[in-house]
Parts: C-alpha cells; structure tokens; sequence
C-alpha cells in the first residue's frame, strides 16, 4: 500500500460499537462534521480575523461568544481553546513552575501531566493513591507538607484528575482543593473524562484551572480542548506578550505567550463550536448513560472469575475489568489464544478492545443507547457460555 490509498476508509465505522476507552467521547456530531466540510481549509476561520488580532474575538464563525459561553458552563471566568489537553498542562505549568520547582501530581494522573512539568524543569511528587485506588484529601495533606519539608517551599501546582484514566474512579476534587489552598497551592483540574461528558463546574469544585478534551469528550476533531480559569489565576494564565523587535521596535499586540498567540484555526475549532449545544444537553443525561454502564458490568461480573477493578457502584462509564480468571483461561487452550475474544466481539460488530487482551482490559460505554448496551451485554455472556464459562 503507498502512504495515502485507502486514506477514506477506517476500520471502526459507525455501524459498529465501539467500546475503546479514548474514543467514544469524541465521535463528532453530524453538525461537527459539516462544519468541518465547510471550514476545513487551513486557517479558514482566520477570515474574518479584525482588530484585537486574536482567535478568541472572531465573530464570524462565534468563537468569540464560544468562548464566552464555555467558560460560563464551566463555571469559570475565562476560557480558551488548546490543541488538546496536553497544551492546556503545558499552558499552565509554564506559567507557575521554574526549574526546581516542586509540583504535585495525583498517582493516577496521565504521562502528560508529568511530561509538562518536565517541560518547566520542575520537579515531580506524586500523591499516592490508596489500597482502593483513590487520590485523597489526607494523603493530599501529608505530601504537601512533605514538599515544604524537602524544598523548604510549597508546591508551585497541583494536577489532579477528576475521574482517572486508568480506573475511572473519582477522586475527592473538592477535598483536595481545600487542603491546597490552605497552602496557596493552585489547582488544575483535569477533566478529560469528565468536561463534554458530565457536568462540571469549576466554581463549586473550587478548582484554578480546568482543562478539558474536545478529542476525548467534546464530540471534536484532534487536536482541540479547553483551559478555563478563574478572573484571579487569568491575568496569570493568559498573559499576553510584552516582546518587542530590538531593531525593529516590532510588537505584537494583545497576542498570548502562553499559547504563542492562537490555538485552533480551522477543522479542530469548528468541530468543537458545532458540536458543543449537542455537548451541553448530554452532559444532563449522565445518569442514563451509567444505567447503561450498569447493564454491561452487571453481565461481565455475572461471569465466574471476572472482576470490576474499578470503583463499585460505578460513577462513570469507564471500566477497568480483570478477567484473568475467565476469559484468560479460555485462551489458555484456545487456537486463537487470547485474541478469541476480540475476535469473537469483532465478529458481533463491536470493536475497541485491544486485540489480545484477555487479563486486564478497559471499556468505555459512553454513547451507547439502552438497545446496544443490552447487545454487549448479551455478546460478552453468549462468548462466555460458548467458551464454557459459567455465568452466576
Ligand atoms: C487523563 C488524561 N489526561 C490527559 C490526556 C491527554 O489528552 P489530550 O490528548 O487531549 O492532550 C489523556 C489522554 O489520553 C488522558 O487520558
């Protein structure tokens, strides 16, 4: 195959259902993707770009109401948009952490947020996380005060995932942000499985900064995402430039350092601005989307051997499952080995699962409707008892 056959045709279609943790909250809505049709072009919301110079005063398309709007959903002052999660990580500890610096970070938190502080030069101390993989208010405490014992100094930030990537539990946010400010120490909120998937509001968390995944959650194009803050941490956060040309005398308006002036110039922004009223309403139907988590979970613990590695009762839809003593022992035997079991779902017409896996795996069931959570649930009991295994 040269590089760019087939460049229209993708495995995961939208006839199957797809259960890959990362995905399922950023499939685009169908106005995301005309928008994308229509303004795809490079910088083609650069258009209608007038004085003040800057992405987030475009009126045509509305990003500068977008803007406006996000970070009062938000509960937040101010918003912007970022090429993902990462940058808003980048944004923010580029602004607090200078080499040296400490810089707390929750035990379950995302390389990403490690990496951006490596970024600064800054210094890593994780919190740990409990027995039953939580990041707590108390451990939050004891590692704060281990910090200014070691450094002499509090931490410059503190990360904290709102509900984590590897279990989907979720963590004490407010607790946390309590014991931090004791301290003076600013909070980020990480919300990538939570902003554009339930509702969030950073006022009542009393978190500094939110940053959220259009890829992720917000039924948007890679890369986008959001980073709110507080009219406090703003001035801070999205400082615009002071730089000048030394010979030429050049300067730069109000662009902003932190982001090296705009963010998102075309597809990424308009898929994030279309889709965002549908992300509005779906965030107030959370509920129903565990009840359908609930249906799927339910069936894979009836399954003799497996196990829920994730908090119980659920709170989100991301699922971290053990089936070492189930579906690992089929592909023990089996002549597909442990790919039997992605075979089997793919063959069902579900996808997302990591071909192989059979001992400790992820699912997402975000998006689903009543009728495909039952269907997974059935596909997973009907391979079970096809391979043998008992269901309770
Ligand atoms: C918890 C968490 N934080 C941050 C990120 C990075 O997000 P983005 O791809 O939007 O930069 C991820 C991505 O997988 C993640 O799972």
């Amino acid at each position: 195959m040269k590089c760019c056959d087939n460049i229209d045709a993708r495995m995961v279609d939208e006839t199957s259902i797809n259960l890959d943790p990362i995905q399922v909250g950023g499939r685009l809505t169908p106005e995301a993707m005309k928008a994308m049709i229509a303004w795809g072009d490079g910088y083609s919301v650069c258009d209608n770009c007038r004085k003040p110079f800057r992405l987030d005063y475009i009126q045509n398309p509305p990003l500068k109401d977008f803007h406006v709007d996000v970070a009062e959903w938000l509960g937040m002052a101010q918003a912007r948009t970022i090429p993902g999660a990462r940058r808003g990580f980048q944004q923010v500890a580029g602004t607090y952490v200078e080499k040296g610096d400490p810089v707390l970070i929750g035990a379950l938190a995302h390389y990403t947020s490690y990496l951006s502080v490596e970024l600064q030069k800054g210094i890593v101390r994780e919190i740990p996380k409990t027995a039953d993989n939580h990041i707590t208010a108390e451990d939050t405490a004891n590692r704060i005060e281990d910090v200014v014992r070691e450094f002499g100094i509090a931490p410059k930030l503190l990360f904290i995932d709102h509900v984590d990537y590897q279990f989907g539990n979720m963590h004490d946010v407010k607790g946390i942000v309590k014991v931090a400010h004791q301290y003076d120490v600013p909070v980020l909120y990480n919300g990538v499985y939570t902003v554009g998937i339930m509702p969030v509001n950073g006022k009542d968390l009393g978190v500094d900064f939110i940053v959220g995944s259009g890829h992720k959650s917000m039924a948007a194009p890679a890369p986008s995402g959001i980073l709110a803050t507080t009219e406090e941490r703003a001035d801070e956060v999205f400082r615009t430039t002071q730089m000048e040309g030394d010979i030429t005398g050049r300067k730069f308006g109000i662009k902003e350092v932190g982001i090296l002036g705009c963010s998102l110039m075309g597809a990424p922004i308009v898929g994030l601005l279309a889709s965002f009223p549908a992300v509005k309403a779906r965030v107030e139907h959370f509920d129903e989307e565990l009840a359908n988590s609930k249906i799927v979970v339910e069936a894979l613990r009836s399954i003799d051997g497996t196990k829920i590695l994730s908090e119980y009762p659920r709170k989100h839809t991301l699922t971290r499952v053990d089936t070492t003593g189930s579906f690992d022992q089929v592909a023990q035997t089996h002549k597909k080995r442990g790919f039997f079991l992605s075979s089997a779902l793919s063959k069902k017409g579900i996808t997302g699962i990591i071909p192989g896996a059979t001992k400790v795996w992820k699912i997402n069931t975000y998006g689903m409707t009543r009728k495909q959570a039952e269907y997974v649930a059935d596909a997973y009991l009907e391979i079970a008892e096809t391979n043998g295994l008992t269901i309770n």
